[in-house]
């Protein structure tokens, strides 16, 4: 069994953290969580980010539209909530509908309240990344993971399968920030396995359960699922074969406990920090 490189300590410390910021805070702040449509893994993520953000102590506000919304309401009602001095963040969940494409609809969002970095201007930071900057969270939480059990990227062959505006791409550039060796791998890769075999680290940002089996990975590899999709039966899984694949690599992440549980203490603090700017 190789080590289990939970989500949990990381995302505790984030929260405690989160706390002590609320607390100095004159108002509680307030989140606007956009979704659209019915996707689970939106949903899910709505209902995760709704319960962080309230243990730490700040106002969630759902603003949920029907996946028929056209282009032109759907920017009057963002621009609301741009110019709503109540509203200190938004997040839009993904995925969204194909009628609005998320690089059709990014650059609506105020920067300033972009919480998860969605905007192009956001996305731009991640190319020479500071502290402070509003890169996507998803992005970030893998990084604070690999911080914070003390995985050195540099020098690191790392593959990354999945190449996403919300989580690929902008988590390919943080990790070429941290100087490692890196291939970016999507689904026109013609033969995943002969790049995933001789990688130390890789990482999945899919949406495919069992899309990284055991036969995939060498027995020195660290392996972290980003992956949150939903089996037959309505369990959160991952886009790794946990079973097999924790059978044989070196350390890998869990879902649920993994990334996910980062992501929705980084939303949170980033929150508390976004507000505390704005007074
Ligand atoms: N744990 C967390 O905190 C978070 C989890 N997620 C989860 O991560 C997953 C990915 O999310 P997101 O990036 O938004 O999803 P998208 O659907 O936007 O992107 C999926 C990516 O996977 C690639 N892909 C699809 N099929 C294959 C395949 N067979 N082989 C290799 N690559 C493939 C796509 O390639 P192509 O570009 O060629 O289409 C694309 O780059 C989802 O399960 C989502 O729920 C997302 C955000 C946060
Ligand atoms: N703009 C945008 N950014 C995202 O980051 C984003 C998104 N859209 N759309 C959907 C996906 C999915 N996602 C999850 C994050 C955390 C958990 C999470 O906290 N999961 C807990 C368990 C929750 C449970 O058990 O239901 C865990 O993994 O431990 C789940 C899912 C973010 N996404």
């Amino acid at each position: 069994m190789s080590k289990l490189l939970k989500g949990k300590p990381v995302a505790d410390d984030i929260l405690q953290r989160t706390k002590n910021l609320v607390a100095s805070l004159s108002a509680v702040p307030q989140v606007a969580l956009v979704r659209v449509g019915v996707d689970p893994a939106a949903k899910g993520y709505q209902r995760s980010a709704a319960n962080v953000l309230q243990q730490a102590g700040l106002k969630t506000v759902p603003v949920v539209f029907d996946s028929q919304i056209t282009f032109s309401e759907f920017e009057s009602q963002v621009t609301q909530l741009n110019e709503d001095q109540q509203i200190d963040a938004i997040l839009l969940l993904e995925p969204l509908p194909e009628s609005l494409p998320l690089d059709a609809v990014q650059d609506l969002l105020d920067p300033c309240k972009d919480i998860d970095g969605v905007t192009r201007a956001n996305l731009g930071s991640t190319l020479s990344p500071r502290s402070g900057d509003l890169v996507p969270l998803t992005a970030a939480a893998v990084l604070e993971l690999l911080n914070f059990y003390e995985f050195n990227l540099l020098g690191v062959e790392v593959v990354l399968i999945g190449d996403s505006l919300t989580v690929g791409r902008p988590l390919a550039n943080l990790l070429l920030a941290q100087n490692a060796t890196l291939t970016v791998c999507d689904k026109y890769t013609k033969q995943l396995f002969e790049h995933t075999v001789q990688a130390q680290l890789v990482i999945t940002a899919v949406g495919q359960p069992n899309l990284l089996t055991a036969d995939m990975v060498n027995k020195d590899a660290v392996v972290v699922d980003v992956g949150t999709n939903y089996d037959e039966a309505g369990k959160l899984v991952g886009d790794v074969d946990f079973a097999q694949v924790s059978q044989k690599v070196q350390a890998i992440t869990p879902v649920p406990g993994g990334v996910g549980a980062i992501t929705t203490a980084l939303l949170a603090y980033r929150a508390a920090r976004i507000a505390s700017q704005g007074k």
